[in-house]
């Protein structure tokens, strides 16, 4: 078994009782069927919930667009309990206003109130654990040399979106590939808030934020996020180069 190790301790609950290791969520699921499947009313989360099989997901065509456009979408990522509790886990937690690199707040650029997510968090923390198995599978096939990766719930609050930026700062190339999975049930086109890619030939694509889709780019691609009309939702994530935290930490 392997533990992942990503800003750790970056920051603490504050919340009362927080879900974490000691207090897991029971998920209270109703007896509807998702994509036929069956699932029992309560659930005891773990971490195979959230176990995907990324080679069968990503196809060697999609790697390749990946390489070419410098872009990617996968839909339907998670089963139906993963989902459900990351969107649980992203509601209960205090939000902070978002900071740049620097420290300085500067809430006309960036409106979304972020929450890293630490070794406290419970869905959060399975979660960038397949992250890291994703990041395996790009280290096998693209070389991409990913050491460690690094993620935060964002909650963009309606009337508020992201302006033009790519996620390496000026002079910095940390961060390999971005990832976005979004947690937004029933998003419209009329809810705004897409996010806007250009991609690796200057082509602008507008990627809806609904729920249980993981866009994936190139860190360096330049993107914003268009005003929401609607709270917004997601897991911002990054795979990065350097070592400054460990990557994967045997543990058993
Ligand atoms: O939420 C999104 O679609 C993108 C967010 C983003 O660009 C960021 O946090 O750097
Ligand atoms: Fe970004």
């Amino acid at each position: 078994m392997t533990k992942i190790i990503s800003n750790l301790d970056v920051t603490t609950l504050v919340v009362d009782n927080p879900i974490g290791k000691e207090n897991p969520p029971l998920l209270s699921l109703n007896s509807t069927n998702y994509n036929n499947q069956a699932l029992p009313t309560q659930h005891l989360l773990q971490s195979s919930d959230f176990e995907v099989n990324w080679e069968h997901k990503l196809t060697d065509k999609q790697l390749d667009t990946f390489v070419d456009d410098g872009w990617l979408i996968i839909d339907d990522v998670f089963e139906r309990k993963a989902l459900v509790a990351l969107q649980a886990e992203s509601g209960f937690i205090d939000y902070r206003d978002a900071q740049l690199t620097a420290g300085i707040r500067i809430s006309d650029i960036r409106g979304d109130k972020i929450r890293w997510i630490t070794k406290d968090f419970f869905a959060g923390f399975y979660y960038l654990h397949s992250i890291n198995a994703l990041a395996t599978l790009f280290n096998q096939s693209l070389y991409a040399g990913i050491r460690h990766s690094e993620a935060h719930y964002a909650c963009y609050p309606v009337g508020f979106g992201y302006l033009w930026h790519s996620d390496n700062p000026a002079g910095r190339n940390e961060r390999v590939v971005s990832a976005v999975f979004y947690l937004n049930d029933e998003w419209s086109a009329s809810d705004g808030g897409a996010l806007e890619i250009v991609d690796k030939h200057g082509v602008h694509h507008n990627v809806m934020p609904v729920a249980n889709r993981l866009v994936i780019f190139d860190s360096d691609l330049q993107h914003q996020v268009q005003i929401a009309h609607r709270q917004r939702y997601s897991i911002a994530t990054w795979m990065r180069r350097d070592g400054l935290v460990p990557f994967i930490e045997d543990v058993i």
